[in-house]
């Protein structure tokens, strides 16, 4: 049985204060399960205090993006080493905020998936289309496609252990989410289109998200669906009261 993942995405929010209040009341309230994971990704500069304040619990602490390079002159940019030696265990990668923003692409999220099994740290791809694409019926055929490049030239076994986040463009931070069906369908499809790249055992076993306005009044109808594992969120994530309920809902 695949376990669920509930991880909250930062983004550029909060200082250090502030993260260190949430985590505090976080590692002293969250719920824990063996049916459910909870991850915080939070900006570079709050990860070792996270880290701190979370030994000795359940709570999994991820980081936003890194450079596929273990060390040297990339001005500004953080490397995989650093955070394994930090003890991050999870990096969101690709997400479609650094592919509009950061130039990033299949090509480069490729080589950073890589970079993350390399150092064993467990990558969280973002995959998901613009509302023109929905439009145009080109969503499946969109999200095979980057699927199919970020896990290009890995093993089962990291396939296996690689979480997918489904994350609709049109759906992040506008309020509006996928409904559960429509979010469902597409996670069946990365799921099938994973089984064709893989083997059928391999695709059972990868964690699939939903991202996309996820909050604690719509979480429980998208973890009710077959392909939906988890999710991946940002807005409700960042007040420690609303995460609490998000992780308490993946317990369920
Ligand atoms: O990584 C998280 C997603 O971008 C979703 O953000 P949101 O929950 O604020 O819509």
């Amino acid at each position: 049985m695949r376990k669920r993942v509930i991880a909250g995405n930062w983004k550029m929010n909060k200082v250090l204060s502030e993260a260190n209040d949430f985590i505090e009341e976080v590692a002293e309230k969250a719920p824990q399960s063996e049916k459910s994971e909870a991850v915080v990704c939070a900006p570079f500069p709050f990860l070792p205090s996270l880290l701190e304040k979370t030994k000795g619990t359940d709570i999994k602490i991820g980081a936003q993006n890194m450079h596929h390079e273990d060390k040297g002159a990339f001005t500004g940019e953080v490397s995989p080493v650093m955070l394994k030696d930090l003890g991050v265990s999870h990096v969101v990668l690709g997400h479609s905020e650094r592919r509009e923003h950061f130039a990033e692409t299949d090509e480069s999220v490729n080589k950073k998936v890589h970079a993350a099994f390399n150092h064993q740290l467990t990558p969280i791809v973002c995959v998901g289309e613009t509302l023109e694409q929905r439009e145009a019926d080109e969503t499946k055929d969109h999200v095979e496609k980057q699927v199919t490049k970020a896990v290009e030239g890995l093993s089962d076994d990291q396939v296996a252990s690689t979480i997918i986040a489904y994350e609709p463009i049109w759906a992040i931070g506008t309020g509006k989410t996928a409904s559960s069906e429509e979010a469902n369908e597409v996670c069946t499809h990365i799921r099938n289109v994973v089984g064709k790249i893989t083997s059928q055992e391999t695709a059972d076993q990868v964690v699939i998200q939903y991202g996309g306005s996820v909050k604690p009044a719509n979480i429980d109808e998208l973890l009710s669906q077959s392909d939906i594992d988890g999710a991946l969120v940002g807005g409700a994530s960042v007040e420690a009261d609303s995460y609490l309920q998000l992780v308490e809902a993946g317990t369920k």
